[in-house]
């Protein structure tokens, strides 16, 4: 695999991400600390015109997802399961200027939507890996609480991913730089997977799965629908490309895990996607069934996110 440094540059790594004990955001620009200000233009953020350390130092936990009303919610949740002091109308959207994602900080936990895809999870990873890093921040997992297509297993249950994998189910993403593609390697952390997964070990009202996740460019066409306005594959064909993931130990499709996984594995940032399946993809194409019973699926990651940030934060008695 291409590394993203020329060898001659490996040097240049900052000695803040190499304190002993800690496990510090790797950010790998050599350009980046001589720049007199960087603007975090999509977050509405800067090191000129905020405190990056100061607003964002203490944070410990980060979750990412879609929708920002998804992760707006989130953030309500975990207001009242660490029952923070400060009343929910202090929960305010920090990047509502920039009007493209938005960003809530609850204690230790900062809740961030994505939008939908590669391109614009990848920006959004851009400007908040930086962010962690001009903050100091260390020790801090990432989780990517998703929705998805699930392959083979009931709607409702939860995957949790052990290795993002592209179209062709190789575990790689290839990034375009300039007029070359790299390869980049796309496992998650196997540890913090299998403490996810053991969170949720007596939550057993649905059930939870480690397996692989597909990544797409796009919900129709690459994810085999026959619903789509373009559609120029038979029943027969897609559904034998959907099984033969089902074979390759793929058990959900979405649109941002791989470079996602890239991403955060290369700067340091140990990461897992949690994701509910919407529908069964050996069944159907259409997300039918009642808004109420979706919103409620939605929830699923989330109580088990909380659950793990709780017993990482040891207040598991008091509040569970
Ligand atoms: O629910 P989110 O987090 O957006 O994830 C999934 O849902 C979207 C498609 O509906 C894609 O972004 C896919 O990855
Ligand atoms: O089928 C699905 C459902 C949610 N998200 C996807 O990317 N695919």
């Amino acid at each position: 695999m291409a590394s993203i440094l020329p060898a001659s540059n490996t040097s240049m790594r900052s000695d803040r991400n190499t304190y002993v004990g800690k496990s510090f955001v790797h950010v790998k620009n050599p350009y980046l600390d001589s720049m007199d200000e960087d603007v975090l233009y999509h977050l509405d953020l800067g090191t000129k015109t905020h405190n990056l350390p100061e607003m964002f130092g203490d944070v410990k936990f980060v979750c990412v997802g879609g929708s920002p009303n998804r992760m707006k919610a989130f953030a309500l949740f975990m207001h009242k399961e660490l029952r923070l002091a400060d009343s929910e109308e202090d929960i305010k959207d920090i990047c509502a200027g920039a009007d493209r994602y938005c960003m809530y900080k609850i204690g230790p936990v900062l809740s961030i939507s994505h939008g939908m895809g590669i391109p614009a999870i990848s920006i959004m990873l851009h400007e908040l890996i930086k962010l962690l890093y001009h903050a100091r921040s260390s020790d801090v997992p990432i989780i990517r609480i998703g929705t998805s297509g699930g392959i083979g297993i009931a709607p409702g249950s939860v995957v949790i991913t052990d290795e993002a994998v592209d179209s062709f189910f190789k575990p790689r993403f290839e990034q375009a730089i300039l007029d070359n593609i790299v390869n980049r390697r796309t496992e998650l952390d196997k540890e913090l997977a299998e403490e996810l997964f053991n969170c949720s070990k007596e939550i057993s009202t649905f059930p939870t799965v480690i397996g692989h996740t597909m990544c797409t460019y796009d919900f129709y066409e690459g994810q085999g629908r026959l619903d789509e306005a373009l559609c120029s594959f038979s029943r027969e064909k897609g559904l034998d490309y959907l099984k033969r993931a089902y074979n390759a130990g793929i058990r959900n499709i979405e649109m941002e895990s791989t470079v996602f996984a890239a991403m955060c594995r290369l700067c340091g940032l140990k990461a897992a996607v949690v994701c509910v399946t919407l529908l069964n993809r050996l069944e159907c194409d259409q997300i039918n069934s009642p808004h109420d019973v979706l919103v409620e699926y939605q929830k699923r990651p989330q109580l088990r996110i909380s659950k793990f940030i709780k017993q990482r934060l040891g207040l598991c008695d008091q509040t569970s």
